[in-house]
């Protein structure tokens, strides 16, 4: 029996992802259509013989997540529990705290996915990789070619290049250590606690020996990357199998309208039904795109590529909307032209507006480039970024907001240009 464990962090984390964020937890936010942790659950439910996925995290439970979870069991007909963190206890203090419950019906191995990545999930491939490769309690990390410049935002693996082991772990480098990263997926198996505990009684150890301070919590926060993998590498126990299919980190609002366009992409082959067609009657769709089905949009309108529009939007006449995410409740108001944005729930956009952002996509002519997750500023200047209107704002008729991020509930009275407006 397998099961698989989603690592969905807290409130302190995604703060890259305001003022999204502050509406919904990050790992619910829609991607392509459906919540970023639902593309984790549809690739578990696939892998035959997997009985249980928890989600691990210190969010305090929430109306949103208990209504996530309590539809996506109905949905899955599998057992989807969240479990919560007293703290932030890290990648691998989480899943030994809650060790028990992992291990309850004895599973042989488990997957931990990190919860803000894009992936087409190759979870059984993992799976034949680790039969095939290493000794049989061995653990697999997913991994993927990054460029040399990239890699250093990522976990750098060294592997030996016969066998996959990986002989050299170092997390974040601040010089090249290897083009190949981590993924943030792994299949472990319950040996991988004793590696855990082992970090643990030493910290432990090394607390008694020091200051009395309140870090009590100290131990128990242990971090799979930096406190496990640096360990493990060289050990013989632990692989990396790479993957060519497409893989991004979700951590700016910017790379959710990338990863929409990367799952909108295999919606071809995964969902078919969730892209909408061409037809009579109805708006002009160019690439992909997915309309939930209680969005009212106009025949004259013209939506896409990767566009995604969420429950109850109102889209007017004359409408252009491309590379960009609609969350539920929003108003599209007739002729405006929205592009590179996201458009908070509840939101309205007077007629004849235009909001427009600019797209942080990775380079199109590097084959191994990721997209950048920029922090906000850069030289003390706001970067160039997608534009996003948070909730329950309203853009007044035949205005121009051009790479702004707008926090919710404010009505805008005139156009704004590069600006973060409060
Ligand atoms: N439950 C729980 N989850 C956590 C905690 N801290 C982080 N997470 C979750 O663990 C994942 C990793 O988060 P970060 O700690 O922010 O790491 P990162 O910068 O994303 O880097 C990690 O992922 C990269 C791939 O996206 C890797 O390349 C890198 O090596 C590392 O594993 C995210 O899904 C986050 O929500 C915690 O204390 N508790």
């Amino acid at each position: 029996m397998l099961k698989a464990v989603i690592l969905i962090g807290g409130p302190q984390k995604g703060t890259r992802f305001r003022p999204l964020s502050f509406e919904v937890p990050k790992p619910l936010f829609p991607v392509a259509g459906v919540p970023m942790l639902q593309h984790h659950i549809e690739a578990c439910v696939k892998v035959p013989n997997l009985k249980e996925i928890l989600l691990i995290g210190f969010y305090q439970p929430n109306e949103e997540l208990n209504r996530f979870l309590f539809n996506a069991q109905q949905e899955f007909k599998m057992s989807i529990r969240y479990l919560q963190e007293f703290a932030a206890l890290g990648t691998g203090g989480g899943i030994y705290h809650f060790r028990d419950q992992i291990l309850s019906g004895s599973p042989e191995a488990f997957f931990v996915l990190n919860a803000d990545v894009c992936s087409a999930f190759p979870l059984t491939e993992m799976l034949n990789f680790q039969k095939e490769h290493g000794e049989p309690s061995s653990f697999v990390i997913l991994g993927t070619t990054a460029n040399r410049k990239q890699s250093m935002n990522y976990g750098c693996i060294v592997e030996n290049e016969q066998t996959n082991e990986v002989l050299h772990y170092v997390e974040k480098p601040s010089t090249f250590v290897s083009d190949i990263i981590n993924c943030g997926i792994y299949l472990f198996n319950p040996e991988i606690f004793q590696h855990i505990g082992a970090v643990f009684q030493k910290n432990q150890q090394d607390m008694l020996l020091e200051e009395p301070t309140n870090g009590w919590q100290r131990a128990e926060a242990i971090r799979l990357e930096q406190d496990i993998f640096t360990a493990l590498a060289g050990q013989g126990k632990l692989y990396v199998y790479k993957t060519l299919s497409f893989w991004s980190q979700i951590k700016s609002a910017g790379s959710a309208i990338y990863a929409s366009r990367l799952y909108l992409n295999q919606y071809h082959t995964t969902h078919s039904e969730r892209l909408a067609p061409n037809k009579e009657g109805g708006p002009k769709i160019t690439g992909n795109v997915y309309i939930h089905p209680t969005a009212n949009i106009d025949p004259t309108a013209v939506l896409g590529p990767n566009v995604s529009i969420g429950t109850g939007v109102t889209i007017g006449a004359g409408v252009r909307v491309r590379e960009s995410i609609i969350l539920h409740g929003a108003n599209l108001q007739d002729q405006c032209c929205v592009l590179n944005s996201i458009v908070g729930w509840d939101s309205t956009i007077g007629k004849w507006a235009r909001v427009e952002g600019t797209p942080s996509d990775p380079n199109p002519n590097d084959p191994f480039a990721k997209i950048d997750s920029e922090t906000l500023f850069r030289d003390g200047k706001l970067t160039p970024s997608i534009t996003i209107l948070g909730c329950n704002v309203t853009i007044p008729s035949e205005v121009i907001i051009l790479n702004s991020i707008v926090l919710p509930h404010k009505d805008l009275n005139r156009g704004f240009k590069n600006q973060i407006i409060l």
